[in-house]
């Protein structure tokens, strides 16, 4: 099922194009990464998701609700941390996520409770927000984003700040929220190891141009690897693998040849190379990762 659907979303500011004709679609229990550098236009998407900011050209649709229809009930179904989610430091946490909840119609104590064990604030939540670490008002920040059980997350950079830990929390509990709750959540960086660690999809922006959509779990199950054998005589290992597999390329790098092929071929091309008299000092076997495919992408880009 949708959650998010963005058709021909557009911003102009003055003569420029923030974002240009930006089409999307975002599933429930997905994570939709929104990948691109600084000043490609990732904030500006979200903004105008919710309504933060006005849209030039587009249509905007939240489970089934055109925001310029009925705004209200798309924002209903909507958590979203835009920045520094607001906190009151004076207040314990538990305090502030009571006084969020009562903007938010139904909320109720167990509700409150789950909230709590889903961020992982059970020891702290009654201590004063302002004795709190960066991560900690984060995963607060979270609880109050999913207070009323919205079925879309936004966030904008929201690993900004946290040391390693602290990213390493705050992604556990995306893919939990993802996976057990079927929440879909958009997230924003421009770190493109982040977003291969928690993203169902990637979306690459590069001036507020939508340049390409990887989809990472296709990418973590394709079983194409690059795979380098270390030999004693890589000329003769490359003859051989050419006349066995024709069409397959192969490079030589010093003593070892690198080539890309399936995880179930690599026991038959070892087997040959050993029956040929071939010494095998290593094999080792790389996935493409996003990076690779984020260059194919921009290089692509830059060639039409
Ligand atoms: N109100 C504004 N007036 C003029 N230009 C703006 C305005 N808001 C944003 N921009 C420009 O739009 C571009 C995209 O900005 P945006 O903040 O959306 O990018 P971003 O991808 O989120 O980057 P960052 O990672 O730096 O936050 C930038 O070049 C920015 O300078």
């Amino acid at each position: 099922m949708t959650v998010l659907q963005i058709d021909q979303l557009s911003k102009k500011i003055g003569r420029k194009t923030i974002v240009d004709g930006l089409t999307l679609t975002l599933n429930k229990g997905e994570i939709l990464g929104l990948l691109g550098p600084n000043g490609a236009g990732k904030t500006t998407t979200i903004r105008m998701i919710v309504g933060l900011m006005s849209r030039t050209a587009g249509r905007i649709i939240i489970n089934g609700v055109d925001t310029k229809t009925d705004h209200a009930k798309a924002m209903n179904s909507i958590g979203v941390i835009v920045e520094n989610p607001d906190l009151y430091k004076y207040l314990s946490g538990y305090d502030n996520l009571v006084h969020f909840a009562r903007m938010s119609q139904g909320v109720t104590k167990q509700r409150i409770k789950e909230i709590i064990a889903l961020v992982g604030l059970e020891h702290s939540i009654h201590d004063k927000v302002g004795t709190y670490s960066l991560g900690m008002r984060q995963r607060l920040g979270l609880g109050i984003a999913l207070i009323h059980k919205p079925s879309l997350l936004l966030l904008d950079e929201p690993t900004n700040g946290l040391d390693p830990a602290g990213i390493r929390e705050l992604r556990a509990h995306l893919i939990h929220l993802a996976r057990q709750e079927e929440v879909g959540i958009m997230i924003s960086s421009h770190l493109m190891s982040e977003m291969e660690m928690m993203c169902d999809r990637v979306a690459v922006l590069q001036q507020g141009k939508l340049i390409g959509i990887r989809d990472l779990s296709a990418m973590a199950q394709t079983d194409e690897l690059q795979v380098r054998f270390e030999v004693d005589r890589p000329e003769a290992a490359v003859q051989l693998l050419q006349t066995l597999t024709a069409g397959l390329e192969i490079l030589r790098d010093n003593d070892h040849i690198v080539l890309r092929i399936a995880k179930t071929k690599i026991p038959e091309l070892t087997q040959k190379l050993m029956a040929a008299g071939i010494q095998i000092y290593g094999v080792h076997t790389l996935k493409p990762s996003l990076e690779d495919t984020f260059l194919e992408m921009t290089e692509g880009d830059k060639a039409r």
